[in-house]
C-alpha cells in the first residue's frame, strides 16, 4: 500500500489503487464498523493490560522472597499471577475474536463489491486485461487478505498493544530500565526500514508474476481449441515455464530477504536484553530499584521477543495483504460500463423496432473494425447479417444487445437511444460463447428467470425441441449438468441458450450462435429451435449459415466493417452482387444438395403474410 496515491494500470493490466486510496477505503469501511471496533479496542486493552501484571508481579515475589516474608504472603502473589493470566488469557482470546470478528466483516464487504464490480465491468475492459488477471485479483488476494484479516492481523494488534503497555510497565518500575529497554526500538525500527523498502516492490512482483502466469495458464485452457489448431502447443508451454520460473524465482528472493531480516530482529533482542540486564546491575547495586523490580524488567523485556518478532516478522503477510487489497480497491474503483453523457430520462420506446444509426467502433487502442453502419429492424421483422469472417458482425451485434458500446452513432430502441442497462432490460442476446452453469438443469435455466416454475421451464424448452431429452436426463430437470455434471451436446447447450432467452421473453432477440459448427443435422434443429425462440420478437440473427438468411425478411451484407449490400434474398440472388459470391461459396462447402434449399420461410418464422397464406 505504499504506491503512488494515483491508480496505476498497464495497458493491459487492471489498476492498482494508490496507498493513500487504499487507506482512506479502508477506514472508511473500519467507520462503518465502529461499535465492533470500539468493543474490540477496549476488551484487547484490558487483555493486554492483565498481561503485564504477572511479570510486574514476578518481580514483587522475587523481592518478597529475598527479604524471606511469610508464606502467605507468597502465595497471595502467585494468586495474584494466576488470576492476571488466566484474565489476561481470557480478554486477549476474547479481543482478538471481536477484532477477528471486525476484519470478517470488512472481508465480506471487500469480496462483494470486487465481485459486484467485476461483474459490472465492460467487456472491452475484461477482453483487454484477460480474466486471468481477473481471477487471480479475486481468489488469490481475496485469499490472502482473507488470511491475514482472520489470523494475523487480529493477533499483530493483541501484540503490537502488549508492546505497548509492557514498555510502559517497564519505564513505570524505572525509568532508566524503560530507557534501556528501549535501546532495542532503533535497532528494530532499522532492521523493519531496511527490509520494507525491499521486500514492497518484490511482493506487489510476485503478486504480478503469479497473475501473469494463471492469467497464461487460464487463457491456455480457455482457448485448448486454437492453441491445438495453430499447433501452439510449444510455444504456450515455454510461456508457461517461463512464467512459472519467474514465481519460483521472485519467491526465492523474497525468502532470502526474509531471513536476513531475522538476522537483524535477533541482533535487537540481544541488544535490547543485555541493555537491561546491565542497567538493572548497575541499578541494583546503586540501591535504585530492587532485584524483583531489574527481574521484572528483563521478564517483561523478554517476553516481548513473541509479540515483537509477531509484529515483524508478519508484516510481510500484512505487505502482501497491503498490495493485494490495493488490487481489489482498484478493481472497485473501476469505472462500471458508463451511463450514456446527457443522462437525462430518454423516455418510453413507442415500439419494439431498433435502429442502429451510423456506428463506429474499435477495440481497444486497434483498428476501427465498423465504420457508420446503418440498420433499421422493424418492430417483429427478422434481419439477417452476413459477410466474410471478420466483417464485423458479431461486434455489430454485441452493439445491438448493449454489451459493446458504439464509440460514435446510436442505437435506438422504438425510437429512443436507450442508457445500457435498460437497453439490456429489452435486447437479449445469444452469443457463440454458450456456458452452461454447474449445477441442476432447472437452475441454469432459472438463471435468466429467478423464480420462473417448473411449468414454464418445461414450456420454454418445449418450444425449442429440447423437453425430450431433458426428460430422458437420469434425473430429468433435476440433473446436474456442466463442470463436473453431466456432460451436455453442443447442440444440447445452445438449445438451452434458446431455452433462457424464451424465459426472459425480451421484446427484441440478437442470436449469434454457432450453428456452423453443429453439423448439418445439429443445425438444422437448431435453426428451427432459433426460429421457434425468436417467434413475435424483433430479431437481429448473424447468419453463420446462410439458410438462416434465406428465411429473413432482410438481409444485411457486412465487409470490412462496411454494408456493402442490403435487401432480400431473392433481390440480392437476382443482384448478381457480394451476396450471390457468399451464397455460391455456401453452397460449394455444404456437402447435400438438400440442406442448401432455403427452407420454407413458414416452416421458421411466421410473418403476416406467411400465417395469410
Ligand atoms: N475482442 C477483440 N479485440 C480486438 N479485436 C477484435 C475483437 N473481437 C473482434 N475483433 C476484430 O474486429 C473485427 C470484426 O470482428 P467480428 O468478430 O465482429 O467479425 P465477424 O464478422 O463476426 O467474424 P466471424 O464471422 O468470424 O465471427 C475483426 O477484425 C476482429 O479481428
Amino acid at each position: 500500500m505504499t504506491g503512488p496515491d494515483q491508480p496505476s494500470a498497464g495497458q493491459d493490466r487492471l489498476p492498482v489503487a494508490g496507498g493513500r486510496r487504499t487507506w482512506a477505503w479502508l477506514r472508511r469501511r473500519l467507520g462503518a464498523q465502529w461499535t465492533g471496533v470500539t468493543w474490540a479496542a477496549l476488551v484487547g486493552v484490558l487483555g493486554a493490560a492483565a498481561s503485564v501484571v504477572p511479570a510486574y508481579a514476578l518481580g514483587t515475589l522475587v523481592d518478597r522472597v529475598r527479604e524471606h516474608a511469610p508464606a502467605s504472603a507468597l502465595v497471595a502473589i502467585a494468586a495474584v499471577i494466576v488470576v492476571a493470566a488466566v484474565a489476561g488469557g481470557v480478554a486477549t482470546g476474547a479481543g482478538t475474536y471481536l477484532i477477528g470478528r471486525v476484519c470478517g466483516h470488512v472481508l465480506a464487504d471487500l469480496r462483494e463489491r470486487t465481485v459486484a464490480r467485476a461483474l459490472s465491468l465492460p467487456v472491452t475492459t475484461l477482453e483487454r486485461v484477460g480474466k486471468g488477471d481477473l481471477l487471480a485479483r479475486v481468489s488469490t488476494d481475496v485469499a490472502s487478505i482473507g488470511k491475514a484479516a482472520t489470523s494475523v492481523v487480529p493477533s499483530l494488534i493483541s501484540a503490537f498493544l502488549l508492546v505497548v503497555l509492557s514498555l510502559a510497565a517497564m519505564a513505570g518500575l524505572d525509568w532508566r530500565l524503560g530507557l534501556a529497554g528501549a535501546v532495542a526500538i532503533p535497532l528494530y525500527v532499522a532492521a523493519l526500514r531496511w527490509y520494507l523498502p525491499r521486500s514492497a516492490p518484490k511482493y506487489a512482483g510476485e503478486r504480478r508474476a503469479v497473475g501473469d502466469n494463471a492469467r497464461l495458464l487460464a487463457e491456455s485452457m480457455q482457448g485448448v481449441r486454437t492453441v491445438h489448431a495453430y499447433r501452439l502447443e510449444q510455444r504456450r508451454l515455454h510461456d508457461i515455464h517461463q512464467a512459472s520460473h519467474q514465481v519460483r524465482d521472485i519467491a526465492v528472493s523474497v525468502f532470502t530477504l526474509f531471513t536476513r531480516f531475522v538476522g537483524r530482529v535477533n541482533r535487537a533482542e540481544f541488544f535490547g536484553l543485555a541493555a537491561i540486564l546491565v542497567a538493572g546491575f548497575l541499578l541494583v547495586r546503586d540501591g535504585s530499584v530492587t532485584v524483583g523490580q531489574s527481574a521484572a524488567a528483563a521478564v517483561l523485556f523478554h517476553r516481548l521477543f513473541n509479540p515483537i518478532g509477531m509484529l515483524l516478522f508478519t508484516f510481510d503477510e500484512v505487505q502482501a495483504a497491503g498490495a493485494s487489497l490495493a488490487r481489489l480497491v482498484g478493481v472497485i474503483d473501476l469505472a462500471p460500463a458508463a451511463a450514456p453523457a446527457d443522462g437525462g430520462d430518454p423516455g418510453e420506446p413507442a415500439d419494439t423496432s431498433i435502429r442502429l444509426s451510423g456506428v463506429h467502433f474499435r477495440y481497444d487502442g486497434g483498428p476501427e473494425v465498423l465504420h457508420g453502419v446503418s440498420i433499421d429492424v422493424a418492430a417483429g421483422a427478422r434481419v439477417a447479417l452476413v459477410g466474410s469472417t471478420g466483417a464485423g458482425k458479431s461486434t455489430l451485434a454485441a452493439i445491438a444487445a448493449g454489451i459493446l458500446r458504439p464509440g460514435g452513432g446510436t442505437v435506438r430502441v422504438g425510437g429512443v437511444a436507450l442508457p445500457p442497462d435498460r437497453l439490456r432490460a429489452r435486447v437479449a442476446i445469444v452469443t457463440q460463447e454458450i456456458h452452461v452453469f454447474a449445477g441442476p438443469l432447472i437452475e441454469d435455466l432459472r438463471l435468466a428467470r429467478p423464480g420462473a416454475s417448473r411449468e414454464e421451464v418445461r414450456s420454454a424448452l418445449a418450444v425449442v425441441g429440447a423437453l425430450e431429452w431433458a426428460k430422458a436426463l437420469p434425473d430429468g430437470l433435476d440433473t446436474v449438468v456442466g463442470e463436473g455434471g453431466h456432460e451436455l451436446t453442443t447442440v444440447q447447450a445452445q438449445q438451452l441458450a434458446l431455452a433462457r432467452l424464451v424465459l426472459v421473453n425480451p421484446p427484441i432477440a440478437v442470436l449469434d450462435e454457432a450453428t456452423a459448427e453443429a453439423g448439418s443435422l445439429g443445425a438444422r434443429t437448431l435453426e428451427e429451435a432459433a426460429a421457434a425462440a425468436t417467434r413475435g420478437r424483433t430479431t437481429l440473427i448473424v447468419a453463420h449459415r446462410l439458410t438462416q438468411a434465406a428465411t429473413a425478411d432482410r438481409v444485411v451484407v457486412l465487409e470490412h466493417g462496411r454494408i456493402v449490400e442490403e435487401g432480400t434474398h431473392q433481390d440480392l440472388l437476382a443482384a448478381g452482387g457480394r451476396y450471390v459470391e457468399l451464397w455460391r461459396a455456401w453452397e460449394a462447402h455444404t456437402p447435400t444438395s438438400s440442406s442448401r434449399q432455403a427452407p420454407q420461410r413458414a416452416n421458421l418464422v411466421r410473418t403476416p403474410e406467411s400465417s395469410k397464406s
